[in-house]
């Protein structure tokens, strides 16, 4: 296995992928930003890359929610959840008083944005392609005094010439990233029990009631909904896709029938996978909506027809 991540190493990207297991092993190729490493998939240059879809304080990360959901098909076949703390690192000398740039990610920033206020409050912010980039160009030639980054303690211990100036600069201490695993399309991973399924479904137009009837295919069916966006398709002003995570498997046929529904709806949904959750939790169903009472209801209707 090739692995791919957002890069450079010492990312929260790098420390989501190093949960899979055999990846520690494995090789593993930074790239220098999502859609690199979602291409890179699928060119064949990789064979999975683990990318952050979600975190607890900022919401989605739209660079990826946009990726997956246009392009070559891709699929999810895996997720993890990392805690994420945050430390200050500057070139050594440097005090707390001095800090006048910060560069980091944006949802980094966004994390420490109310500590920021209070301790460094005469502070910039630069935006950098991830935690670990931005540190790492406090060691390039673009220098200046007055700088400094926000990012994982990981990258300090990996590099002695950064100085940790405040650690756990967090404003949320229970802080939560969620990153997948994605990969060209191939078999579903088998049918756990605790599973999520990802949709992407372009809103269809002039069709008032158009989101309810999407969001109606699973409410009829039991199925539970656990993060559910709005994104622009980009065409034209106004046309937006709905990215979706519901719980449950395409195996189970609750969410099986809703996928047919979507696709009634709005023809041109993308299946973005069916992978087991990392936190495990199993949905609780209602007896109506089992695949005992799908099956015995397809047998009903084909009794009815003489099948
Ligand atoms: O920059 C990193 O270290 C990343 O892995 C990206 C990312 C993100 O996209 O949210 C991951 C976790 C943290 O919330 C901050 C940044």
């Amino acid at each position: 296995m090739l692995y791919t991540f957002l890069g450079p190493a010492g990312t929260f990207t790098e420390a989501a992928l190093l949960k899979v297991p055999g990846a520690r092993e494995a090789e593993r190729v930074p790239s220098a930003s999502v859609p690199e490493a979602l291409d890179l998939v699928r060119s064949g240059g990789a064979d999975a890359a683990m990318v952050p879809i979600e975190n607890s304080v900022e919401g989605g990360v739209t660079a990826t929610l946009d990726a997956i959901s246009t392009g070559p098909e891709l699929r999810i076949v895996r997720e993890e959840l990392v805690p994420i703390t945050f430390v200050l690192v500057a070139r050594p000398g440097t005090r707390l008083e001095d800090v006048r740039r910060v560069c980091t990610h944006g949802h980094a920033w966004a994390q420490c944005r109310r500590w920021a206020r209070e301790n460094i409050p005469s502070a910039e912010y630069e935006p950098a392609s991830s935690t670990a980039a931005g540190a790492l160009a406090l060691l390039e030639a673009s220098f200046r005094p007055g700088d400094a980054a926000i990012c994982g303690q990981i990258v300090a211990e990996e590099h002695p010439e950064l100085e940790v100036l405040a650690a756990g600069i967090g404003d949320n201490p229970g802080a939560v990233t969620r990153f997948i695993l994605v990969s060209r399309p191939g078999p579903l991973p088998p049918r756990t029990g605790a599973d999520k399924t990802t949709v992407a479904i372009p809103l269809p137009q002039d069709h008032p009631g158009a989101l309810m009837e999407i969001l109606e295919q699973f409410a009829s069916r039991g199925v539970n909904l656990s993060r559910i966006e709005s994104r622009p398709t980009g065409e034209y002003l106004g046309h937006y896709f709905f990215s979706i995570d519901a719980e449950g498997h395409a195996q189970d046929a609750r969410v099986a029938d809703a996928l047919a529904g979507l696709h009634r709806l709005s023809p041109q949904t993308r299946f973005l996978g069916s992978y087991p959750r990392a936190d495990g939790a199993e949905p609780v169903v209602s007896p109506h909506n089992s695949d005992t009472a799908f099956d015995a209801g397809s047998d009903w209707v084909r009794s009815i027809l003489g099948d």
